[in-house]
């Protein structure tokens, strides 16, 4: 049996090496304080994930947890060179950019009649195929088409080679344990093994494996097979929005020198050092968050632990990053093309 690193331990050892990004202890505590407040807010909680957006699914049955499946094996790499030109996917009269034009082409897509979230459909389908149904409402395609197209064939395959064409079969399997599902989607899907060699160690981030276990929560309600009693064992998701989100929040520091690379819009490599770097603080400084968090509510007697986890955590970072994207616009996020995030 494969070994896989914790992405927590790799965050914290990964901090403690860091040369170009740090963890400001202080400044995680004040973050923490602001949030303490909201944490105990409808809008912080659960309920956020369908409540707070349109284009995810309202049910909590088999179909939506293949729809879960089918968008986090593509959640990755939507970032585009200009600003000014990105892809778009216009969905019932609204555009929608980044994330939510993954969302938005999935959905048109199913109104059209094609069973995109079906295994049987997406592990055959043709490259033209995947093109028309992530087609761009701009000039600009979505990125990494051709990764696409390889990883869902190679993900539908799976699905029906081993569990029935459904993920909810993986979901049951677990017996309502978050980690059993992490373990199951990195023994059994390729694509969403994310990893590095750093400081001659193998660490792991697993920011899509770990955000199909919180979205599969999400979409279950934590109830019934999506009752994970271990959720808040998962981190946050390391992608390229969070570590923006706490620079931009005090939290966490770039050096003088990678700041100027990012500024540049240098193009990073998957495990390039600074991204390891960037990557593995932003999980560790949202774990201090988190402690933080659990701590101020500790101090009032009020026991948090169903409410603060770093998936609530990362959810309410994530969708401030969306509405706060004019404040946050003299901080730049780290580029890189990959499958990963
Ligand atoms: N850490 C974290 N990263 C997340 C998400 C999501 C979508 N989840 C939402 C859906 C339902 C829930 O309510 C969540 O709010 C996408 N991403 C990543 O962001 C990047 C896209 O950014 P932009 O170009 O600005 O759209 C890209 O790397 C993508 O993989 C998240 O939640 N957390």
């Amino acid at each position: 049996m494969e070994v896989f690193p914790s992405p927590l331990e790799s965050a914290k050892f990964i901090a403690e090496h860091s040369k170009d990004v740090s963890v400001d202890e202080e400044g995680a505590r004040r973050v923490a304080e602001s949030l303490f407040d909201k944490a105990s807010a409808a809008e912080f909680g659960l309920a956020g994930w369908k409540s707070l957006h349109e284009l995810n699914p309202r049910a909590a049955d088999k179909e939506a947890v293949d729809w879960v499946f089918l968008v986090d094996t593509l959640n990755f790499s939507f970032w585009s060179e200009q600003e000014e030109r990105k892809y778009l996917v216009k969905y019932k009269n609204k555009t929608y950019s980044g994330y939510w034009s993954l969302c938005a082409a999935v959905n048109r897509a199913l109104d059209e009649g094609i069973p995109i979230t079906s295994a049987s459909y997406f592990a055959t389908m043709t490259l033209d195929q995947v093109r028309h149904v992530f087609r761009s409402d701009t000039e600009v395609p979505l990125p990494l088409i051709e990764e696409r197209h390889r990883v869902l064939n190679e993900s539908g395959i799976i699905l029906l080679e081993k569990f029935g064409g459904s993920f909810l079969t993986c979901v049951k399997m677990c017996e309502k344990s978050a980690q059993k599902l992490l373990h199951l989607i990195l023994e059994n899907f390729p694509s969403y093994r994310d990893e590095a060699v750093f400081e001659k160690k193998k660490v792991s981030f697993y920011k899509r494996a770990q955000i199909l276990v919180a979205d599969t929560w999400s979409v279950l309600e934590g109830k019934g097979d999506g009752s994970f009693d271990d959720i808040s064992s998962l981190t946050i998701f390391a992608d390229y929005r969070i570590p923006q989100v706490l620079v931009h929040l005090k939290a966490m520091k770039y050096s003088e020198e990678l700041m100027k690379k990012l500024r540049e819009g240098k193009l990073f490599q998957s495990g390039d050092k600074e991204e390891v770097e960037i990557r593995g603080c932003s999980i560790w400084c949202c774990a201090l968050i988190c402690k933080h968090l659990q701590e101020l509510y500790q101090k009032k007697g009020q026991d948090m632990h169903e409410k603060i986890n770093a998936v609530l955590l990362d959810y309410y970072l994530w969708d401030y990053a969306r509405d706060h994207r004019e404040d946050m616009k003299d901080i730049p996020f780290h580029r890189v093309r990959c499958i990963y995030y």
